[in-house]
């Protein structure tokens, strides 16, 4: 039987905001209580879900949902990666995915109707950047935890913010019901890089999240995907992996995807939405320490409840003490590092032109044959695989040991050239060293540059050619493949790549 997330846990602001007040020992104990249910519930369940009620403060979020999706109804598509609010931050998008964003305290830009979603959006985004720092606050003091709240939020950016972005991000998500995507995750599984995560979604179907498998809320159902139960007035807590890292391990952060979302009448996702032409809209808070903090996992759990350090190292944690403090930009190069982190799910696939007969054609329709085939209808199958390589444990540890293996950068670089990519003649030659296969590097206008490597090649191998025949810098550009980043170490027969299969190329950025 499929594990059940327990009931919403109600939220009422006299719990979350009475910092400032002598509270009365009834409404002491009820927050206590409370903060105590938030923390267990992200430790057993990867998530809390929170009901908000009718209170204003509370219910402007989920509120402010409403609004961004009227976005997606206009005639007029959002333009995929337009919407940003800081000039020059550009998204990498699946098909059938519209996003905008913005960071709490950026300027406006641009005229007319962006400037209208970016004041909506900033609204939004105060409302829950509140909320969060609420529930933050309420998680240390948790009497499961007990860390000083002001150690957590004093890495935070000061609230609010002058004319200054914010390290921290709203994303507000249109999943559109496309046939094709409908296949596919529409997010596939990834952890979040921040703090806290906000997740509200008028489809109470959609989002799902990964029952933690090791540490000290491993319980029934562990590594079970269960479905988050979201809808009106709802709000889900994730985890993220700045805040499992300044805990030193004491948390996890939540392993989540989103499931194919179906044209209307399917019976995934977003099958019945009520939005503007079906799809599934979602609001995404991501609440980020600034740049700038040291954040020192020892420091921060010093004194914490003093069962836990124990818990954390038997589950092989290592706790704080194995957690060097550092800097947010060095914990998110670790991030990038550690994390094959989709970026939004789903594959690009381009169709191949009707007609055209040449043997990139081909390939292109094989795999995307493949694609239809292998994901169809029911994703615990496909999302299995994926998950193996993307993000689950298992591609954790292979970029772990990667890390760990810097003699594999040592490989000569191979020559590449013209439209076709070159061929990867690879320095080792393995047992499996003879088998060539095609594989096409595509960047987000479609053009393909082609290689021919063997079940031995390095993929860093074509990432380093593929750079230095665009004339750019290997860290201005990020490789996917399947929705996903790979590590770059491991080779086209470790990777599984089949003949014809598209690694994506898009430029870096930030956000997941
Ligand atoms: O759309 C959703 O439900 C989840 C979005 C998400 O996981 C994210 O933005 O990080
Ligand atoms: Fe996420």
């Amino acid at each position: 039987m499929t594990p059940q997330l327990l009931a919403p846990l109600s939220v009422q602001q006299h719990l979350l905001f009475l910092d400032e007040l002598v509270p009365d020992a009834d409404r002491a104990s009820a927050y206590a209580r409370f903060c105590n249910e938030l923390w267990t519930r992200l430790q057993q369940q990867g998530v809390s879900v929170l009901e908000l009620g009718s209170d204003e403060e509370f219910s402007a979020f989920a509120r402010a949902l409403e609004t961004c999706t009227v976005f997606f109804s206009a005639d007029e598509p959002v333009k995929q990666g337009a919407q940003s609010a800081v000039p020059g931050e550009g998204y990498a998008v699946r098909p059938g995915k519209e996003l905008l964003a913005v960071r709490p305290g950026a300027p406006a830009w641009g005229s007319g109707r962006s400037r209208t979603q970016h004041a909506a959006l900033q609204k939004a985004s105060s409302r829950a950047d509140r909320l969060c720092r609420g529930l933050l606050c309420a998680l240390c003091r948790s009497p499961g935890l007990d860390v000083h709240s002001g150690r957590v939020l004093g890495l935070l950016d000061d609230a609010p913010l002058l004319g200054q972005a914010s390290a921290s991000l709203l994303r507000c998500a249109r999943y559109s019901p496309d046939p094709h995507a409908a296949q596919l995750l529409a997010f596939a599984p990834h952890h979040d890089r921040g703090v806290l995560t906000l997740v509200a979604s008028a489809q109470e179907q959609g989002l799902q999240v990964q029952l933690p498998q090791q540490g000290q809320g491993a319980g029934a159902g562990a590594g079970a995907w269960v479905d988050v139960p979201l809808g009106p007035g709802r709000v889900a807590v994730l985890c993220g992996y700045s805040l499992s890292y300044a805990l030193g391990g004491l948390l996890q952060p939540a392993l989540h995807r989103v499931r194919p979302v179906a044209v209307a009448g399917g019976g995934s996702a977003g099958g019945s939405a009520a939005t503007a032409g079906g799809g599934r809209v979602s609001l995404a808070y991501e609440l980020c320490f600034r740049p700038n903090a040291c954040v020192d996992p020892a420091a921060i759990t010093q004194g914490a409840a003093e069962q836990l350090p124990a818990a954390a190292a038997a589950a092989g944690e290592g706790g704080a003490a194995s957690r060097p403090a550092l800097l947010t930009s060095a914990l998110m190069e670790r991030f990038e590092a550690t994390h094959p982190v989709s970026i939004n799910g789903g594959v690009r696939v381009k169709q191949a032109q009707p007609g055209a007969n040449t043997p990139a054609a081909a390939a292109v329709a094989a795999r995307r044959q493949r694609e239809e085939n292998g994901t169809a209808a029911g994703d615990e199958a496909p999302v299995a695989k994926r998950g193996r390589r993307c993000g689950g444990p298992a591609a954790d540890e292979q970029a772990g040991s990667a890390a760990a293996a810097p003699s594999a950068l040592s490989q000569p670089a191979p020559a590449g050239g013209g439209d076709n990519g070159g061929q990867m003649e690879a320095a080792a030659e393995g047992q499996h060293g003879d088998s060539r296969i095609n594989i096409i590097v595509m960047d987000l206008d479609g053009s393909e540059v082609h290689f021919q490597v063997k079940q031995t090649t390095q993929l860093q191998r074509v990432v380093d050619a593929y750079c230095s025949k665009k004339g750019v810098d290997v860290t201005t550009l990020r490789f996917i493949n399947k929705g996903c980043r790979f590590n770059p170490y491991l080779t086209v027969g470790q990777l599984a790549l089949q003949d014809g299969d598209i690694i994506d190329c898009v430029p870096a950025q930030v956000g997941n």
